[in-house]
Parts: C-alpha cells; structure tokens; sequence
C-alpha cells in the first residue's frame, strides 16, 4: 500500500481526511493505472499533482467526478462513499442520489474550456446553477457577474465563446466551475493548451481564487512555479503509486527520490 501524509494546512478549520482514497486500484486491459493507492486531501488543502504522461494524475480526477470507476478499493468525501469495497471484496458503487449529492460539491476545469459555443458567456457561466442548483436566473446573473468580474471578463458577459482567446475561455471556464460553489475543485492541465502570456493570465486568476477561498483543490499541472506558489503539498506519482509527497519548497528543492529529480529535470529541460 503506498500512503501519503497528508499535511492539514494551518488556515484549514476543515475535516483532515476530507476527500479519502484507500487502497484504490484500477486497470485498463494489462495496464495496471493505479496500483492499491491511498491517500488523503483535508478539507482547505492545495494539492498538486505531478509525474509523467500515464502516471495515473487525471485517472484520479476522473474518479472524483465519478466519470471512472475504480475496480477495487474504497474513495470517500466527506462522510459519503463514491465508491465503496464491501467485506466479500465486491466494489459497491454509492446510489446514484448520494452520487448526485457529492457531485454537486466537486467540479472540474479541463484542458479543452468545453464551453457552450451558442451561449453568450454570461449564460454559460449561469446554466447550471439555474438547472441543477435551482438558483433563479436573477441571482445566478449577479453572481456571474461577480465571478467573471474576479476573472477579468467583465467586457465579455456578451460575447460568444468564438470571439474569445483561448485563455479567456479558460478563465470563463473557471468563473464556470466555481459558479457551481464547490467544496472542491479538480484542475486537469487548465494551462496546457495556452500560450505562455495566456497561461499566466489563467494561472494568476487561480492564485486569487486560492488566495480568496478555502476551496479545496487539487491540480494536475506542469506550471511548478504556480504549483510551488498555490499548494500546500505535491504528489509525485509513477506508475500508478505515489512515490513522494512533501510541501512544494521540500520537494522541488531537495526531492529524495531519483525519479522525482529526473522528472523535475525533465520539465525545466521542456520550459
Ligand atoms: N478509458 C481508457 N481506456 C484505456 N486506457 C486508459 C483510459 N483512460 C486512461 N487510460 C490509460 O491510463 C493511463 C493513465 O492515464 P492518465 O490520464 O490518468 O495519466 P496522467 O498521469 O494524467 O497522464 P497525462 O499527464 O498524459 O494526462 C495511461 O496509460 C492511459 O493511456
């Protein structure tokens, strides 16, 4: 079993073990993706999560979302089960009422913006808080309006997706997610598809929404300057396991694994 400590950060009034994985496996064909994995987040935590292509990072972010089942091993949020090993070893998959509940505590930013492309960015960002958190269309604008305010957008409510820069439709993306209110929010390469400048605009209205909020978060990002800046700990991964974790100064100054050096080698050799 490999376990990662998990850091409670000062600021954090919340649950230590607020998001749980214990002994999680999962497999596509012969290749083994994450290898009776256990770790804990605590509620307030910054998490980032880095390790080579394949190593197993988003696969963790989609089980959080519930889009990807593990095959073995127990994930929990709070107090509720997403997924659930019982003592015969079966995996029980939580009902889809308590699935519903943690999903509407957990939202995601993905690499490509999926935004609405016939929606003006304002009713992107408003859709599912008046669809699925029941909000009435005046309140969901107002505080979309904060939100893309927050993000640097306010000249954009009108605008299509189309005639934005990619790395505003990011950050429409953002004001998106966090319209949502989450407990926890998933960051899965956000920055990937950006130029550098473009990049930095996202990156730096997502050190404001850690700065501002004690929203949990857990990031998937090759950007270690941000992830040394926003997080409270890195996870290395290889091979589906962790193989360190440590607050980003300890781990990017001094990491003790030889794998950990040479994939942070790797990247500064890649910017
Ligand atoms: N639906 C799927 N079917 C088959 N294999 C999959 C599927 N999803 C992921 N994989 C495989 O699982 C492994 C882990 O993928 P994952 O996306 O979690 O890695 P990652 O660490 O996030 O890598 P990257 O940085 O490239 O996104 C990879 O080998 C990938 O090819």
């Amino acid at each position: 079993m490999t376990e990662a400590s998990s850091a409670v950060p000062e600021k954090s009034q919340g649950q230590a073990d607020f998001i749980r994985f214990d002994d999680i496996s999962k497999r596509f064909g012969k290749n083994v993706v994450l290898d009776d994995l256990s770790f804990s987040v605590g509620a307030g935590e910054r998490v980032t999560l880095i390790g080579p292509s394949g190593s197993g990072k988003t696969t963790i972010l989609r089980m959080l979302m519930t889009l990807l089942k593990p095959d073995s091993g127990t994930i929990k949020v709070g107090d509720d089960y997403l997924y659930h090993e019982e003592r015969n070893g079966k995996l029980a998959a939580a009902s889809e009422a308590h699935i519903r509940k943690v999903r509407g505590r957990i939202t995601m930013v993905f690499q490509q913006y999926n935004l609405f492309p016939n929606m003006r960015v304002l009713r992107n960002v408003t859709e599912a808080p008046v669809h699925v958190l029941g909000k009435s269309k005046d309140e969901a604008e107002e505080r979309a309006k904060e939100l893309l305010e927050m993000v640097g957008l306010s000249d954009k409510v009108s605008s299509y997706p189309s005639q934005l820069s990619g790395g505003q439709q990011q950050r429409v993306a953002i004001a998106r997610a966090l319209a949502m209110e989450p407990d926890i929010l998933l960051l899965d390469e956000v920055t990937s598809a950006l130029d550098p400048e473009l990049a930095a605009e996202v990156l730096d209205v997502l050190r404001d929404v850690a700065k501002s909020s004690d929203i949990t978060m857990l990031c998937v990002t090759h950007a270690m300057k941000f992830a040394r800046d926003v997080s409270n700990r890195v996870m290395m991964f290889d091979a589906g396991r962790i193989i360190e974790a440590a607050p980003p100064g300890e781990i990017f100054d001094s990491p003790k694994q030889e794998r950990t050096q040479k994939f942070l080698q790797s990247v500064l050799d890649e910017s």
